[in-house]
């Protein structure tokens, strides 16, 4: 984005320039500016190198002046690594007033390809452009916010192009560019502000996010702050460092809210993985090819700087006593036991669920109950073999099992404190959008599909994966109005079953012969007995039913 200091320079289509190195007069480096990226076209004695930066790569600049006393010393391209002189700020009265140069400072995270897929990664780098072609400060700084106004320009357009067209509605209390953090300090290991300040910042600095962070105190803390702060002055998005169930409450507050269709279709949410599961971190970067693994943190945090989003299907669930709207999974049976039952195991780490998984087979129990459901209309929507190399099962789920709440860092603060409306618990009701479906209580019409019996069970998810290492629907799409139902019946082998919960690491399981993976429109679930759970929580054992909400949300991506 631009800022309002900008208008007196206008962005131009492209630029270009060429640079020389102090110390090798024999090199010459042509830098070019245009909507493709930035071109670095290196010739040192008659061979030319060219390097491409595209625009996406780019998350910020900014432009600096030389420090006092600093070395006198040649400029280039470089990695962050190699930095050879220093530099202040523009506003800075530590300048060197001998050298009139101004600098800019390009942050970039480029894509290093390894040689096996898994080894791909994303890299910092800094471009540093130095310019002195006139005598005066003054006029090498108007030349370098010229780069930098273009390249602001550049990387909002691409910006703008992703954005439905209701985005640039004026409103007049609406602040565009600011982000709302959400950090809750006892997601997984219990590092999410630590993670945010330490890792995230940095990058938010260099892309010149303006942000606000609110520590969660307790649980349903985020769930309260979405139904009660004022969200336009959050137009830049709400991000959420933690976990899959810091979101859950961050999706369900907005659907208390009665401007909550508004509210979906103006702000994009977003997920810095700090939790134990992750799932829906994992399955956005999945969906556009990028490499998580590497670090989890670093792409899911320039997903956010990006600005760019893409939609992202909701859950509409209906139990006796409740509507839940949830993005990741519904799950009845032994996934969902284990997933519960594991969480006294949580120090072992993701070892936990397959630990847990092979002690539930030697007393496998099986769950009376009916599962009825409405196949989703579309020829794409096969269940495919596309599976990760990866072998290890594990579950690193949810449960609210945390102690102390107290901060230790004072640099955090929170947001919007004062915008709370003294609305009381007695007057939250879920708003959100209503049913399509048969009243829980009355019974389904011959169009739905109806299995009986004794389940060994039954497990449904949205997006493709239920946590890092967990590809449960390997066909899913964010958005493509889905609800993938897998279902195993009572009888099948151990073998059969140790081999089901193994391929859960790649999305092999699908092969089970007796996995049955359906993608479905709605669902009904009525047990007997057993656990159930929504996002990865217990929720009270009671007949529920659940209905796609195509691209109810949006969610950053690099899409
Ligand atoms: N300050 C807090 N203290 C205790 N519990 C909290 C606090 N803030 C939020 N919670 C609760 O903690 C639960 C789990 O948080 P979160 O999802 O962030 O981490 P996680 O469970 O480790 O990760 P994942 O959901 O990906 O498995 C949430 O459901 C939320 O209700």
């Amino acid at each position: 984005m631009m800022d309002a200091g900008d208008d007196y320079l206008s962005p131009s289509p492209t630029l270009e320039e060429t640079f020389y190195l102090i110390s090798k007069k024999n090199t010459v480096y042509r830098v070019k500016l245009s909507e493709k990226g930035l071109c670095l076209q290196k010739e040192c004695n008659g061979n030319i190198k060219t390097q491409t930066i595209i625009l996406e790569d780019v998350i910020g600049c900014r432009c600096m002046r030389s420090k006092r006393f600093a070395h006198k010393c040649k400029w280039r391209p470089r990695s962050s690594k190699k930095g050879c002189h220093e530099e202040v700020n523009e506003n800075s009265i530590d300048w060197d007033e001998s050298d009139v140069s101004a600098y800019l400072y390009i942050y970039a995270y480029i894509l290093k390809k390894g040689k096996v897929i898994t080894h791909r990664k994303r890299e910092r780098m800094i471009i540093t452009l130095r310019f002195r072609s006139y005598d005066k400060y003054d006029d090498n700084m108007h030349e370098a916010q010229k780069w930098r106004v273009t390249i602001k320009y550049l990387m909002s357009s691409i910006q703008q192009s992703s954005l439905p067209p209701c985005f640039f509605k004026s409103h007049d209390i609406r602040i565009e560019n600011k982000v709302l953090v959400i950090a809750n300090p006892k997601s997984g290991v219990g590092k999410a502000r630590e993670v945010f300040q330490n890792k995230v910042v940095p990058i938010f600095t260099e892309a010149d996010i303006n942000y606000d962070l609110y520590c969660t105190k307790h649980a349903l803390d985020a769930q309260t702050l979405m139904r009660t702060t004022n969200l336009w002055e959050y137009m830049g998005g709400v991000v959420v460092a933690g976990g899959d169930g810091l979101l859950f409450e961050v999706v369900n507050g907005i659907m208390e809210r009665p401007d909550w269709s508004t509210m979906f279709s103006q702000i994009k949410l977003g997920i810095i993985p700090c939790g134990s599961g992750n799932g829906l971190a994992k399955s956005i970067s999945h969906a556009f090819n990028e490499p998580y693994d590497q670090n989890p943190v670093l792409v899911s945090t320039l997903n956010v700087v990006h600005g760019i989003s893409t939609p992202l299907d909701l859950v509409r669930i209906e139990t006796k006593n409740k509507i839940i709207y949830s993005f990741l999974s519904i799950g009845w049976g032994l996934i969902s036991d284990v997933d519960i039952e594991s969480e006294r195991f949580r120090s072992i780490g993701s070892q936990r669920f397959t630990v847990y998984s092979v002690a539930k087979l030697i007393g496998l129990k099986t769950y009376k109950g009916r599962v009825s459901y409405i196949p989703a209309v579309s020829e794409q929507l096969v269940p495919n073999d596309d599976c990760d190399t990866k072998s290890v099962v594990s579950d690193e789920g949810r449960r609210d099992s945390f102690y102390s709440i107290a901060s230790k860092k004072s640099a955090y603060h929170s947001a919007a404190g004062s915008s709370y409306e003294s609305l009381t618990e007695e007057n939250v009701r879920a708003f959100g959008p209503s049913s399509t479906l048969p009243p829980l209580s009355q019974s389904l019409p011959s169009t739905w599909t109806t299995i009986e019996g004794d389940f060994v069970l039954v497990h449904a998810a949205y997006p493709s994966h239920l946590m890092t290492d967990c590809l449960f629907a390997p066909s899913a799409k964010l958005d493509d109005g889905c609800i993938w139902l897998c279902y195993i019946k009572a009888g099948i082998s151990r073998a059969h079953l140790v081999q089901f919960l193994m391929g859960m690491s790649n999305g092999s399981h699908i092969k089970t012969p007796e996995a049955v993976m359906i993608p479905v429109s709605a669902l009904r679930i009525e047990p007997e007995s057993g656990q159930l759970t929504v996002d990865g929580e217990a929720i009270e054992l009671s007949p529920l039913q659940a209905e796609i909400l195509p691209s109810a949300a949006q969610v950053f991506a690099r899409a």
